[in-house]
């Protein structure tokens, strides 16, 4: 039988389980059997070359792509996939509404809705999603754009702000919804790099004062260094060596892994 019916074995020791998960676009299999673990709390970082996969580990736990094999569990549930009549069958949109609320993401491109100020686009999904009322939304609002170190922005639109203050207002709008995971993607890639400084620093307070699940994808090799547990790195759609970063970084064990960082500091 297969063991992808089954949930982990112990799920409350990890708060995501890829199990086997195969996710192929057209022809090119981009995830190829993958099985990747984050225990709660965990801060890992996701390294790798460019087409290897790394972006698509954090939109499939979002649900913003399916996958093609394996299961996943989030949470100890299993994400795209729900258990009806003790059988795994395809999951339903309200399950993946459900464990959606597990996870909260920030995106290269900050996406935030053009049209509205920076407190409205922190509390709409918390006045939409959770059924917040308007005032317990701004409260909470308030919380985190102070987290951010925006509070005196929150009338702005985002096209009146820095590309740095806007990734921050994205955070706060994700931390807004209360996740018990983050799912950072390349969150500076999109900035000039002298707005790069101010995101991380969010970024790492995050990781040391609270007790965030966050996974992390980063070409920023010395943020990863200070902020992860564990530092995974990716190829063609599996990993190939993962552990604390003093050992990735300083002694990786694998070919790949030393060829990679020794190509990325010569291009850095
Ligand atoms: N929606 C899509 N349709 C077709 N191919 C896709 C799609 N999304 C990703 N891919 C392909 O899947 C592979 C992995 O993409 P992914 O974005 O996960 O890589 P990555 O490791 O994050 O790369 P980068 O560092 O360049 O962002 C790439 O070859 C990419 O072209």
């Amino acid at each position: 039988m297969n063991d992808a019916t089954q949930p982990p074995a112990d799920p409350g020791q990890a708060i995501i389980h890829f199990d086997k998960v195969v996710k192929r676009f057209g022809d090119v299999t981009v995830l190829d059997s993958l099985d990747f673990e984050v225990a709660k709390g965990e801060k890992v970082t996701i390294i790798g070359p460019s087409g290897s996969g790394k972006s698509t580990v954090l939109r499939i736990l979002m649900t913003l792509e399916t996958i093609d094999e394996g299961v996943i569990h989030v949470a100890g549930k299993p994400l795209w996939h729900e258990r009806r009549n003790g059988a795994l069958v395809p999951a339903s949109e309200e399950h993946l509404r459900e464990m959606r609320k597990e996870m909260g993401m920030v995106f290269q491109q900050f996406n935030l809705f053009p049209h509205m100020t920076v407190r409205r686009n922190v509390t709409e999904a918390p006045v939409h999603v959770l059924g917040l009322s308007r005032a317990e939304a701004n409260e909470r609002a308030e919380e985190y754009l102070a987290l951010v170190g925006l509070s005196d922005q929150a009338d702005k639109f985002p096209s009146q702000l820095s590309g740095g203050q806007q990734q921050r207002v994205a955070i706060a709008r994700a931390l807004a919804m209360r996740p018990n995971i983050m799912l950072f993607d390349e969150p500076t890639s999109a900035l000039d790099p002298e707005l790069v400084g101010e995101v991380l620093s969010v970024i790492q307070r995050l990781a040391e004062e609270h007790d965030l699940t966050m996974l992390l994808v980063t070409h920023e090799m010395q943020f990863a260094k200070r902020v992860s547990d564990r530092v995974c790195f990716f190829d063609k759609g599996r990993i190939v060596e993962q552990g604390p970063p003093e050992q990735v970084f300083v002694e990786p064990h694998e070919e790949r892994t030393r060829d990679f960082l020794q190509n990325f500091l010569n291009t850095a």
